[in-house]
């Protein structure tokens, strides 16, 4: 089942400048950085309350964020929503004929299980799922 919006995925250029800029628009410091070999990105996480904030930058021409920015520009890029059990929130979704971009979970950021759907099969926002990993 789908729950609260985990987090708010937003696409920079460069993350020092717009970590500077969201912490006075926020008034608040990010928690957290982490990179993401995998997704070819660089993330700087904020938390306003219960709604937590992800800013995504590039490490490398080949990122789908350097690409996304090429096309779109910066800004709004992703809107990520937790689930329970990401497994059955997949399959559920597939039988539904929404298009998921992996077959399996992959691991994301701040101890995250995600799985992406296709922009094509949501009306052209880019949605993720995220499942807390329990240690
Ligand atoms: C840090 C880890 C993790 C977390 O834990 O939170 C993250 O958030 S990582 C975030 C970065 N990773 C991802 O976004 C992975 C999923 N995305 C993808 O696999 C790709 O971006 C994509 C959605 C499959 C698009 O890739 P591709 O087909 O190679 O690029 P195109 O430029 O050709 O795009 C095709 C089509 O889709 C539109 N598009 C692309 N990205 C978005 C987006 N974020 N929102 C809305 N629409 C998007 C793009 O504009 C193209 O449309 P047309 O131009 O109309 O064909
Ligand atoms: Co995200």
């Amino acid at each position: 089942m789908m729950k609260n919006v985990e987090h708010i995925g937003i696409a920079v250029n460069e993350l020092e400048k717009a970590e500077e800029l969201f912490s006075t628009l926020f008034n608040i410091m990010p928690y957290k950085r982490e990179n993401i070999a995998s997704q070819g990105v660089i993330t700087s996480f904020f938390r306003i309350n219960q709604t937590k904030i992800e800013l995504l930058e590039a490490t490398g021409p080949d990122s789908v964020i350097a690409k996304f920015i090429e096309k779109k520009g910066e800004g709004f890029h992703h809107l990520a929503f937790e689930v329970d059990d990401i497994q059955l929130e997949m399959e559920r979704l597939k039988k539904e004929g929404f298009t998921l971009l992996s077959e399996a979970p992959v691991i994301g950021a701040d101890n995250k299980l995600v799985c992406f759907l296709h922009p094509k099969s949501t009306n052209g926002m880019l949605i993720e799922l995220c499942q807390e990993i329990k240690s």
